[in-house]
């Protein structure tokens, strides 16, 4: 099996796994998986498919401008520019971006203060936090329907290997240095957000106490 071929399936299962969490709602999410590096190409998900479907028209290669490869009917994602930036910036391996409730009720909650933060939740070790009284931020930026804008927003907060990007009433995109690990950051952040939306039923007052 060629790269490319092996790193199709890789990005196939993970689309599969998340379309079992019902993540996908609407033709909503977009995924993508580096093939290579020096220039990066990257395998992205066509543009408005139900990404629930496991078809042969899933993913498209592209280069690190997000531009296809070869010539094709298909077009890349809309949100392609915001996994060129993670590959530009980063030594990452793939991204991935879904649209929840739980993170798009969290992103107006904390919206205005420009980040969520967690703290003392045994999951954010998921980020290779280790440190005791550790606190993990995640980013919210203004959902801008120009997309050079939006990844160029996103973009001011892509700095490691792993992370994680909030985009206000809209989804969330994060990215890890493999596909095992931007799946385990996006099923940490997804449990975290829930976490917290949970406590606001029970505890209204916590909203102030995360800063
Ligand atoms: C119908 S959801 C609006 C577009 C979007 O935010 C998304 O994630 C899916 O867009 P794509 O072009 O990747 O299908
Ligand atoms: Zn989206």
């Amino acid at each position: 099996m060629s790269i490319l071929e092996s790193k199709w399936e890789e990005l196939a299962d993970v689309k599969a796994e998340l379309a079992e969490r019902d993540w996908f709602m609407g033709t909503s999410g977009n995924l993508a998986i580096k093939v290579k590096s020096d220039p990066v190409q990257f395998l992205v998900t066509a543009s408005g498919k139900d990404k629930r479907k496991r078809t042969d028209e899933d993913f498209l290669l592209v280069d690190q401008y997000g531009r296809p490869v070869e010539e094709t009917h298909l077009k890349p994602s809309a949100e392609t520019l915001l996994h060129v930036e993670v590959y530009k910036k980063t030594n990452a391996g793939c991204s991935l971006h879904v649209h929840t409730i739980d993170n798009n009720v969290i992103s107006e909650v904390y919206g205005d203060r420009g980040e969520v933060q967690f703290q003392g939740q045994e999951l954010i070790k998921a980020f290779n936090i280790w440190e005791e009284d550790a606190v993990l931020k995640i980013p919210i930026i203004p959902n801008y329907a120009h997309i050079p804008s939006l990844a160029k927003s996103f973009s001011e907060h892509v700095k490691g290997d792993t992370g994680a990007v909030l985009i206000r009433n809209h989804g969330i995109t994060v990215w890890g240095r493999n596909a095992f690990e931007a799946k385990k950051i996006l099923e940490a952040t997804e449990f975290l957000f829930r976490y917290q939306l949970r406590l606001l039923e029970h505890k209204p007052f916590q909203l102030f106490k995360v800063v």
